[in-house]
């Protein structure tokens, strides 16, 4: 049990390093908690919560892996090395690919539903 809370302890850590560092990972929370209001303001359907729940999870692991392969790169590879750009280019483009799905789900569950409201206005 007392491994379990220590491993716990050091998973926050990593959120907090991630939320300190990371402009990218800040901003993404924002937009999450965002959606999250605009969920509960729009009245979206159980399916609809758990794309944008999916979405929103996985944006934040997809940064958050892209923060430690970034971390791991700078330690192996603090000079300039072609193959070390290319790790970090395609890490962010893990991250890029995910936004984009995110971005069209959430407009596919949001937009209807917010020009429905600005008609009935
Ligand atoms: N050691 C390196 N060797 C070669 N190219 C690198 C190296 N480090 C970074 N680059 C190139 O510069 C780009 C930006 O790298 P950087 O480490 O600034 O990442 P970033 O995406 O700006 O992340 P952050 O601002 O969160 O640190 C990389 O995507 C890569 O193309």
């Amino acid at each position: 049990m007392k491994k379990f809370i220590l491993s716990v302890g050091y998973a926050l850590k990593g959120l907090r390093f991630a939320f300190t560092t990371q402009q990218n990972f800040r901003i993404q929370v924002s937009v999450a908690l965002i959606a999250i209001a605009l969920g509960f303001y729009l009245n979206i359907s159980t399916a609809e919560w758990h794309w944008i729940t999916l979405c929103i999870a996985l944006v934040l692991v997809m940064e958050l892996f892209n923060t430690g392969i970034e971390a791991l790169v700078d330690l192996v590879s603090p000079d300039y090395n072609k193959l070390a750009g290319h790790v970090k280019d395609i890490s962010a483009a893990a991250v890029l690919i995910m936004a984009i799905f995110t971005l069209l789900t959430g407009a596919i569950i949001f937009l209807p539903k917010l020009l429905l409201l600005f008609h009935a206005a």
